[in-house]
C-alpha cells in the first residue's frame, strides 16, 4: 500500500464524515471570510504539523502528506485543465474518477475535482518525493505497512476528531471555495490574486513538504536541532533531578517519553520562539533538503529511538500496561499519540536493526532514554527497563568520575553470551578489605625493659657451665647474663606474706623431675617454722613436691633420715623444699651426710629483720658459703642428684633471695651479711596513714611499720601497781574473750598469769610456757577457745597465726618493732581486732616512740572509782598470788635440793664403792700373796 493511498483515507475520513455533503452544498462565502478561513486553516495546520516535528517524529501529519502530493506543477496542470474544461460538462468523468478515491471522501465542487485530479495523478505517477524517504533503506527505516491497516485506537481517534474537526472543515471550506469556478467568474482579479497566492502557498507548502518529507523519510537539520534541543533539555532536566532543583509538581510527562510533546504544547515555550524555529526549520529544510542521506539517518535516529525505547519498555512491562493511563503520564491522550505510535513501530524496526548491527547506533539512543524508560518513574527496576540490547555508543559528554572503592558495575552484554538472553545486569561490588586483627597476646606483648650490662650477672657465677663455653663467652665479650633481682618485702602483719612466697615457689618447682633441695625457707623459731611447714604441706598436695622440716622437734637422726636418702649409688635428696630454723640447718649442714644445696634456687628469710639480728647475721653468710661449697663440690653430680663420675653438667640458675617481714629493717648494717643482688624493696600498704611515708635526710623514701587497717589501737595511762586490776576490770566488765597478753619476761608472764587466775576465777587463764612440750597443747587450746586469756612473753609475738584473736594487750611497753608484731596477732586476714597498751609514767616516752613509728592509738581513761570495788579482791589476790608464788618457790627449792641430794649421795656411793673396791682388791691380793705354796 502506498502512502498516497492511505493518507486521504485517514485524514479526510473524519472531515468527510462531519461534512458529508461537502463544501459544494454550501453557499458561496464572501471574499473576506474565505481569506480569513484560509489563513486560520493554514495556521492550525502548521501548528498541528509542528507537534510531531518537534517531537522528533519525522512523519508529518496527513494533511501535509497530502500537500506533498499536490506539487505546484501539478496544481498548475490541474488549474489549466480546469480552465480548459470549465465549459465541458465533466460531471460524469468526475464521478468516474471519484471511484478511484477512497470511499467516504466527499467530492463536491471544483476543489474536489482538483483533489481527484491530484489523486489520479498520484496513482498514475507516484511521487518519488514521498516514497524515497520511506523506502530508502539507507535511512534504516522500514515502513511497517501493516501499521496503516491496523485500526487506530479509539481514544486517539476521538481526540483527533475533536481537535482537528474544526480545522479540517475550515480548510476544506477554503479549498473548496477558492477552487470553485464561480470565483473566477465573479472577479477575475480575485482569481488572479488567488492564483498568485495559491502559487505562493504551494511553493511554501512545497518547501515545507520537502521539509516534512525529509522529516519523514530522512533527516533534516530541523530534526537535528530538535534532537539537540531535546538532548540539551534532558541534560538540564537530568542535572536538575540530580541536584534536586526540579520541582515535584512538574509533570512526569516532561521527563517521560512525551516530553517533547509537552515541550511544544505544555512546556510553555513562547509562540514567537516556535515561529522562529519554524522559519529556521523551513530555511534549513530548503538548504539541507538535498544533503546526503547518512546525515539524515543519524538525525532521525534520535527521535526514533526515543519512541523505540518507550515501546520496548512497554513491551517489557507487558501488554497489561499498554493502554492504561500511567500515574506519572498525563491521562489525556496526546493528539499526536497516534503518529507517535506509528513512529514507534518504525523505531522498533530501527532498534532491531541497531541491535542486529545492521546500522550503527548513535549516542542519542542513550541520550533519548527517559526516566520512564529506565523504570525510575514507574518504579520498575532499571535492570528490567534495560534489556541489555542497548549498544553503547560514544557520547560526547563529560564522563563522571567514578568514586574509588564504590560500586563497579559490569554490564553483561547479550552479545557476550550468544544464544542467551541476559535479563539482568550483574552488579559486582568491590568488597572492602578486611583489616586483620591480631590476637590479644600478639597485639599486647609484655614489654620488658632491661639493660644487659646492668642486669646481667657474671659468667663465672653460672654454676655448671662448661669451662670451654665460659671461655668462649668471655672471648665474645658476653660477660653478663640475666639474673632476677633479689626482693625485700615489708608488709603488714596478717597480710599473707607466707603465701606470697610459698605459692610462687611451688608453682616454679612443680615441673621438676628429680627431688633436690631447690627452696630453703628459714624462720627464727620452731613454732613459726612448723607453721610455715604446714602451709607448704597444704599447698603441695598433688604436686609431687616433697617438703622437709629441720627444727629439732624430732630426734636428729630422724630428721636426717627424712632429708637425705642413701642407697647403693650414694646419697640423694628426699625433699624439694626445706623449712628450717638457722640453728638446726647449721647442724644438718655439719653433721648430715649427703645434704646438698647445690641446686638451691630460692632462699627465703621470713621475719628477716629478726633473723639478721641474731648472731649479727653471720649465720646467713655461713649458709651461703655452704651453698656455694655444695655447688662447687657437685660439679660431677649426675641427674637425680646421684654423685659419681658422670660428665653431664647443667648450668644452675642464680640464687634468688627473698626477704619478708612486717618490720623489715631499714638499717643497712643489718643487711651487710646478705649478698643481695640489686635488691628491690616492696612496701605493701593498704592506706596512707600519717607518718607512713617519710622523707629521710638522705632523700630516700622509706616505709615505716605499717599496721593492719582493721586494727583499733588504744592505750591507757595507769599506775604500775594497778595494771593487773585494770586488765581484770576490762576483761570482766567488757567480757573480753580470747585475749592475748604480752609481757616483757617469762617471770612477769607467770606472775601476771597467777594473779589473773586469782582475780578472775571464772576465766580460763594460761601462760605460754617455756616448756616446748606444753607450748603446742596450750596454743591449740587457745586457738580452739578453751583458754580465755593467754599470757605470753614475746616468744609468741612473731608470726604465730592463731585465728580469731579479738584482743591483744601489751602489758609492758616494748620496742616499736616488737609492739607491731604483738598487736599484729589480731586483726589478721582482714578481720577486726583491738590492741590495748598499758602505759605507766615510766614508759610513757617509750610508748610515744612506738606510736611515732606509724601507730595511731586513742587513750582509754579508767577512773579510780571504777577500780574501788576490786580493792579487797585485788589485795587478797595479791596476797594469794604471793603465797602461790612463795609455795612455788619452796617447791622449786626442795626439788633442787632433792636433785642436789640425789646427786650428792650418788657421788658418795660411787666414791665408797671405789674405795671398797680398791681396799678389797688390796686385801685379796695380800691374802693371795700370804697363801703359802703348799
Ligand atoms: N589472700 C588471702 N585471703 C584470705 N586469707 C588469707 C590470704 N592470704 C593469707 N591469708 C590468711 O591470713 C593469715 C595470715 O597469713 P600469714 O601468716 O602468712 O600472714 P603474715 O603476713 O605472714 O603475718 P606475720 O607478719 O604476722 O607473720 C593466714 O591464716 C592465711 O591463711
Amino acid at each position: 500500500m502506498k502512502m498516497g493511498e492511505n493518507v486521504p483515507d485517514r485524514h479526510w475520513g473524519p472531515g468527510n464524515e462531519s461534512n458529508p455533503t461537502g463544501p459544494a452544498a454550501t453557499d458561496s462565502p464572501s471574499r473576506e471570510s474565505i481569506i480569513l478561513a484560509r489563513l486560520n486553516a493554514r495556521a492550525r495546520a502548521r501548528k498541528a504539523a509542528m507537534s510531531p516535528l518537534t517531537n522528533g517524529i519525522s512523519k508529518p501529519p496527513e494533511q501535509y502528506v497530502y500537500a506533498v502530493s499536490t506539487d505546484s506543477r501539478k496544481v498548475e496542470e490541474i488549474e489549466t485543465e480546469i480552465n480548459t474544461r470549465k465549459d465541458e460538462d465533466t460531471q460524469a468523468e468526475i464521478s468516474n474518477k471519484s471511484d478511484t478515491i477512497t470511499e467516504g471522501d466527499v467530492v463536491e465542487g471544483d476543489s474536489t475535482k482538483k483533489k481527484k485530479k491530484k489523486k489520479r495523478d498520484k496513482e498514475t505517477k507516484p511521487s518519488d518525493e514521498i516514497q524515497v524517504p520511506f523506502d530508502d533503506k539507507v535511512s534504516g527505516v522500514v515502513v511497517d505497512e501493516s501499521y496503516d491497516e491496523s485500526p487506530p485506537k479509539k481514544k486517539k481517534k476521538k481526540k483527533k476528531k475533536r481537535e482537528k474537526s474544526d480545522t479540517i472543515t475550515e480548510e476544506e471550506t477554503v479549498d473548496s471555495v477558492t477552487n470553485t469556478p464561480c470565483d473566477t467568474e465573479v472577479n477575475g482579479e480575485i482569481v488572479e490574486k488567488k492564483k498568485r497566492k495559491k502559487l505562493k502557498r504551494d511553493r511554501k507548502d512545497k518547501s515545507f513538504t520537502e521539509e516534512s518529507r525529509l522529516d519523514v523519510g530522512s533527516d533534516t537539520a530541523c530534526d537535528v536541532e530538535v534532537d539537540g534541543e531535546l538532548v540539551e533539555k534532558k541534560k538540564k532536566k537530568k542535572h536538575k533531578r540530580e541536584t534536586g532543583d526540579e520541582r515535584s509538581t512538574e509533570q512526569p510527562s516532561v521527563e517521560g517519553g512525551n516530553d517533547t510533546i509537552c515541550d511544544d504544547e505544555g512546556g510553555g515555550e513562547p509562540i514567537k520562539k516556535k515561529k522562529k524555529k519554524k522559519k529556521k526549520k523551513k530555511k534549513r529544510g530548503d538548504e539541507e533538503g538535498e544533503k546526503d542521506q547518512p546525515q539524515d539517518v543519524n538525525g532521525i535516529v534520535g527521535g526514533l529511538d526515543e519512541s523505540l525505547k518507550r515501546d520496548e519498555r512497554d513491551e517489557e512491562l507487558g501488554e497489561a500496561s499498554q493502554g492504561e493511563q500511567r500515574d506519572d503520564v498525563p491521562s489525556e491522550p496526546h493528539p499526536d499519540s497516534q503518529s507517535q505510535g506509528e513512529i514507534s513501530k518504525k523505531t522498533t524496526t530501527r532498534a532491531l536493526m541497531v541491535k542486529n548491527k545492521q546500522i550503527p547506533s548513535t549516542g542519542d539512543d542513550e541520550m533519548a532514554k527517559s526516566p520512564v524508560e529506565n523504570g525510575d518513574l514507574l518504579g520498575v527496576p532499571s535492570t528490567l527497563a534495560k534489556t541489555g540490547n542497548e549498544k553503547k555508543m560514544p557520547i560526547k559528554r563529560k564522563a563522571k568520575k567514578k568514586p574509588k572503592g564504590k560500586k563497579r558495575k559490569k554490564v553483561v552484554k547479550e552479545q557476550d553470551v550468544p544464544g542467551f538472553t541476559i535479563i539482568k545486569e550483574v552488579e559486582t561490588t568491590k568488597r572492602e578489605e578486611l583489616k586483620r586483627t591480631l590476637p590479644h597476646w600478639l597485639a599486647n606483648p609484655t614489654v620488658i625493659s632491661r639493660d644487659l650490662h646492668a642486669d646481667g650477672a657474671s659468667i663465672d657465677s653460672i654454676h655448671g657451665l662448661d669451662e670451654a663455653l665460659k671461655k668462649i663467652l668471655q672471648e665474645e665479650k658476653v660477660c653478663h647474663r640475666y639474673r632476677p633481682q633479689d626482693i625485700c618485702v615489708s608488709a603488714p602483719t596478717g597480710s599473707g606474706k607466707t603465701l606470697a612466697y610459698a605459692l610462687p615457689i611451688i608453682q616454679a618447682l612443680k615441673g621438676r623431675t628429680v627431688p633436690k633441695i631447690r627452696a630453703l625457707v628459714l624462720l627464727p623459731v620452731q613454732e613459726l617454722a612448723l607453721q610455715v611447714y604446714k602451709v607448704f604441706l597444704t599447698y603441695t598436695k598433688g604436686s609431687g613436691l616433697k617438703v622437709g622440716v629441720a627444727v629439732g622437734k624430732r630426734a636428729f637422726k630422724n630428721e636426717q633420715a627424712s632429708l637425705v636418702g642413701h642407697n647403693y649409688a650414694g646419697y640423694h635428696s628426699l625433699i624439694d623444699i626445706l623449712v628450717a630454723t638457722p640453728g638446726k640447718l647449721a647442724d644438718h649442714l655439719r653433721l648430715t651426710k649427703g645434704i646438698d644445696l647445690s641446686s638451691l634456687r630460692y632462699l627465703v628469710l621470713d621475719e628477716a629483720d629478726l633473723m639478721l639480728a641474731a648472731e649479727g647475721g653471720e649465720w646467713v653468710n655461713r649458709i651461703e658459703q655452704s651453698v656455694r661449697g655444695c655447688q662447687a663440690a657437685s660439679q660431677n653430680v649426675l641427674i637425680g642428684g646421684f654423685q659419681g663420675s658422670g660428665t653431664t653438667q647443667y648450668p644452675q640458675p642464680s640464687l634468688h633471695r627473698l626477704l619478708f617481714s612486717a618490720t623489715l629493717s631499714h638499717d643497712p648494717e643489718q643487711l651487710q651479711y646478705v649478698t643481695l643482688y640489686r635488691p628491690k624493696l616492696l612496701i605493701v600498704t593498704t592506706r596512707i596513714t600519717p607518718g607512713v611515708m617519710k622523707d629521710k635526710s638522705d632523700g630516700t623514701v622509706v616505709g615505716q611499720y605499717i599496721r593492719p587497717v582493721e586494727l583499733k589501737e588504744d592505750y591507757a595511762i595507769v599506775d604500775e601497781s594497778v595494771k593487773p586490776l585494770i586488765l581484770h576490770h576490762l576483761i570482766t566488765t567488757k567480757s573480753w574473750r580470747k585475749v592475748l597478753v604480752f609481757t616483757n619476761s617469762v617471770k612477769a608472764t607467770h606472775k601476771l598469769a597467777v594473779l589473773l587466775s586469782v582475780l578472775s576465777e571464772g576465766l580460763r587463764i594460761a601462760e605460754f610456757s617455756s616448756k616446748m612440750k606444753e607450748r603446742k597443747t596450750i596454743v591449740s587450746k587457745f586457738a580452739s577457745g578453751k583458754i580465755d586469756v593467754l599470757v605470753s612473753s614475746d616468744a609468741m609475738a612473731r608470726g604465730l597465726d592463731i585465728p580469731d584473736i579479738e584482743h591483744v594487750v601489751s602489758y609492758d611497753v616494748t620496742s616499736a618493732k616488737t609492739h607491731v608484731h604483738r598487736i599484729g596477732r589480731t586483726a589478721r586476714a582482714g578481720k577486726p581486732g583491738t590492741a590495748l597498751s598499758l602505759v605507766t609514767k615510766d614508759t610513757r616516752d617509750d610508748f610515744k616512740a612506738v606510736l611515732s613509728s606509724g601507730g595511731n592509738a586513742t587513750e582509754l581513761t579508767i577512773s579510780t572509782e571504777e577500780l574501788e570495788p576490786y580493792e579487797t579482791l585485788y589485795i587478797n589476790a595479791l596476797a594469794k598470788m604471793k603465797e602461790i608464788l612463795h609455795e612455788e618457790n619452796l617447791k622449786l627449792r626442795e626439788k633442787e635440793v632433792m636433785e642436789a641430794r640425789v646427786s650428792k649421795s650418788t657421788q658418795q656411793r660411787e666414791r665408797k664403792w671405789q674405795r671398797e673396791t680398791q681396799r678389797g682388791r688390796r686385801k685379796g691380793l695380800v691374802k693371795r700373796l700370804q697363801r703359802p705354796f703348799r
